[in-house]
């Protein structure tokens, strides 16, 4: 068959396709310049293969070992689109909408929805171990989205084969890291059904989450961030993706990120965060976990990045003894210290850790306030791990990560069809999946007034009823939440339940900031040790010890991880000691700074906290301006005479 160069632009596009088709059928050629040119360029090729577009389906597929083997190979690529299958299903199988992932062959591995409306030909054809390739079965979605190697919509008698003109699809293929095909998305609805909106860029969406999914699970070990040019894009399936060495390498670049620097994949791998955006490693790492954000300058414009994954920080995993509890799978190994281990030598931690294991054995809930990064959800998960209910599952929730609107249906669960949109089968609230563990709250501060009233009733009874009615059902959890806001100031000003304040306040725990620790030289040790990959033995110079124990550390354990880990991937293999020159700059230049102002002032001491010796040091400047006299110092700073008696004593003292 030949191409026909003979060209007819018709505008209604189901009307060009029937004028391409009988052209096709009567005289075995595909018109030129009728149909959209991806789909005209498809049925060349299908036509060139030796197809016939009369010819019913064919109906070969895999034997079920074959099958099981695909889908065990493919198990990571299932694994990580099993969400986004799902909620496509919920969405679309009642208007009769399938949806199937096929391997990067196009032969089906997973296929789900409504098969209802499908002739028996094609409910055959349409199974896991049926090859869609194009040069198999012409024009289709996975095939032809395969061969193009990009995103494609087909209409009805676009496809090739007359015997599945009564469909539409939207595909997308999915690729990895690298940009090797994986496979392909795939939403499939009968054409007749006019009120399904084109979903191609649902589709698409769906694809970019597996790929996130599947980037961040494949860079475990690596530091991986989340980019883009705006904020409210990022951790998005429209974010861009960089896996990173701790040296600043970059491993890996996701298709989003190569479109937003307007740069090829190998443009960005191997290449060093310094060498493309000016800024160290370790100074984006101090800003991310301090202030939660950093940026990358480039020459077309600026970048904002978070931090989706840090290489985990327990080198060694403490599983909890399983019970013999049957009936439940067992939950994902936690990782998180013995509480022992967790208190360290503070006797503040370690009467805080005794109250809370003494409170969760009564039944009793804790509350752990702390500065930010000073270890609250490690501690909850040490709890936990300690308690009886350590064969049950952790379930944390942040009450300050998820929107006002969805706490309610994400905390209590709903029945199906409790509103407009809610998926089918309801969804379990996360108290329920709680159930026989722990709930751990974090930022129980930022939860809604009118929801901490449900949360108290559920605390009282513990018993919850799903939104949209049916059973209540009887909870059995352990409950721990944490803030690192004053939950008794949010109290006074009227922003959080004084009832609930008491309720959930069983055993308060306060972890002191890193800075209050008395046991920070040990920790630092222990901590280091945890840190190094290989077991080496390595000590801290002692020049450098010293600056770190004087350190207010604002960032707490988390940034004091960060310094250990970069200082750890700076030091050459036979090294064993950590020094200045494994610190970074600005780091070290904020400590040097810290000991030049204590230098200054021989009688403070540098342990004291820097906000206390910059109010001391203020107090003395202000004294000596006015030559020693009380009464005008005092009212310059503003403070009446014994206040500022009282604190000159503290100058004198410290
Ligand atoms: N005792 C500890 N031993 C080892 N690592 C710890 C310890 N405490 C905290 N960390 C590490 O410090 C980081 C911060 O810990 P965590 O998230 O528990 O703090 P947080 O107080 O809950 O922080 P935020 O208030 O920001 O949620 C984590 O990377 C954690 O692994």
């Amino acid at each position: 068959m030949k191409k026909s160069t003979d060209s007819v632009l018709p505008t209604d596009p189901l009307h060009s396709v029937k004028v391409a088709r009988n052209r096709l059928v009567q005289e075995g050629e595909v018109p030129s310049g009728v149909l959209r040119s991806e789909i005209e360029d498809s049925w060349q090729r299908s036509v060139n293969a030796g197809l016939n577009c009369e010819a019913p389906l064919d109906l070969e597929n895999l034997s079920r070992d074959r099958i099981d083997t695909l889908q065990e190979k493919n198990r990571g690529l299932i694994e990580a689109a099993h969400p986004e299958i799902k909620q496509l299903v919920d969405y679309f199988s009642s208007d009769g909408g399938l949806v199937m992932l096929t391997d990067e062959s196009a032969t089906i591995l997973k296929i789900k929805g409504e098969t209802r409306h499908l002739d028996s030909a094609t409910r055959y054809a349409l199974a896991p171990g049926a090859n869609w390739g194009e040069e198999l079965r012409g024009t289709n979605g996975p095939g032809t989205a395969i061969v193009n190697r990009s995103p494609l919509m087909i209409r009805g008698n676009e496809h090739f084969l007359d015997s599945i003109g009564y469909l539409s699809c939207c595909s997308a293929p999915i690729t990895d890291p690298k940009g090797e095909l994986l496979g392909v998305l795939d939403l499939t609805s009968p054409t007749d059904n006019r009120d399904l909106p084109p979903n191609l860029s649902l589709v698409q969406q769906a694809v970019r989450s597996i790929e996130n999914r599947m980037f961040s699970g494949q860079f475990q070990q690596h530091i991986v961030l989340s980019v883009h040019s705006r904020p409210e894009y990022l951790r998005s399936s429209w974010q861009g993706m960089l896996a990173l060495e701790l040296d600043g390498h970059i491993q890996a670049a996701n298709e989003q990120i190569c479109q937003l620097l307007n740069r090829k994949r190998e443009q960005l791998v191997g290449r060093n965060l310094e060498e493309l955006f000016g800024v160290r490693p370790e100074v984006l790492l101090t800003d991310l976990h301090r202030k939660g954000r950093g940026q990358l300058r480039t020459r077309g414009g600026d970048f904002y990045c978070e931090l989706l994954h840090f290489p985990n920080s327990f080198p060694t995993t403490y599983k909890a003894p399983l019970k013999s509890n049957r009936s439940k799978p067992a939950p994902a190994p936690l990782n998180a210290p013995p509480l022992q281990e967790l208190a360290g030598q503070d006797p503040r931690l370690q009467k805080g850790v005794r109250m809370g294991s003494r409170a969760l054995s009564h039944e009793l809930p804790v509350l752990i306030q702390g500065e930010t990064g000073t270890g609250k959800e490690v501690m909850a998960k040490s709890l936990h791990l300690d308690s009886r209910r350590n064969s049950g599952p952790f379930v944390a929730v942040n009450c300050a990560s998820i929107p006002e609107g969805l706490i309610e249906s994400e905390l209590f669960g709903y029945r199906e069809g409790a509103f407009t949109g809610s998926r089918k089968g309801g969804m379990i609230g996360r108290l329920e999946q709680a159930q026989g563990g722990t709930l751990f709250l974090d930022e129980i501060g930022d939860m809604p007034l009118a929801l901490q009233a449900r949360l108290l009733r559920v605390l009282q009874e513990r018993t919850i009823a799903p939104l949209g009615g049916g059973d209540e059902i009887a909870l059995d959890i352990a409950v721990i939440c944490a803030s690192h806001r004053d939950l008794k100031a949010l109290v006074a000003e009227g922003l959080f339940r004084e009832d609930l304040y008491y309720r959930l306040n069983g055993v308060c725990l306060r972890i002191p900031a890193f800075r209050d620790r008395t046991d920070k030289a040990d920790f630092i040790r222990y901590f280091l040790q945890q840190l190094t990959p290989d077991g080496r033995q390595i000590e801290i110079a002692s020049e450098l010890m010293e600056q770190l124990l004087a350190y207010h550390w604002p960032g707490n354990i988390r940034q004091l991880e960060t310094t250990l880990r970069v200082a750890i991937a700076f030091m050459e293999p036979d090294e064993v000691e950590i020094n200045s020159c494994h610190i970074s700059d600005d780091f070290l230049e904020e400590l040097n700074s810290q000991g030049q102002s204590a230098e200054g002032n021989m009688s403070f001491n540098p342990v004291v906290g820097t906000l206390k010796t910059s109010e001391l040091l203020t107090i003395q400047q202000v004294l000596e301006q006015n030559e020693g006299n009380i009464s005008a110092t005092a009212t310059e700073l503003g403070i009446s005479r014994a206040t500022l008696y009282r604190k000159l004593k503290q100058l004198e003292g410290a």
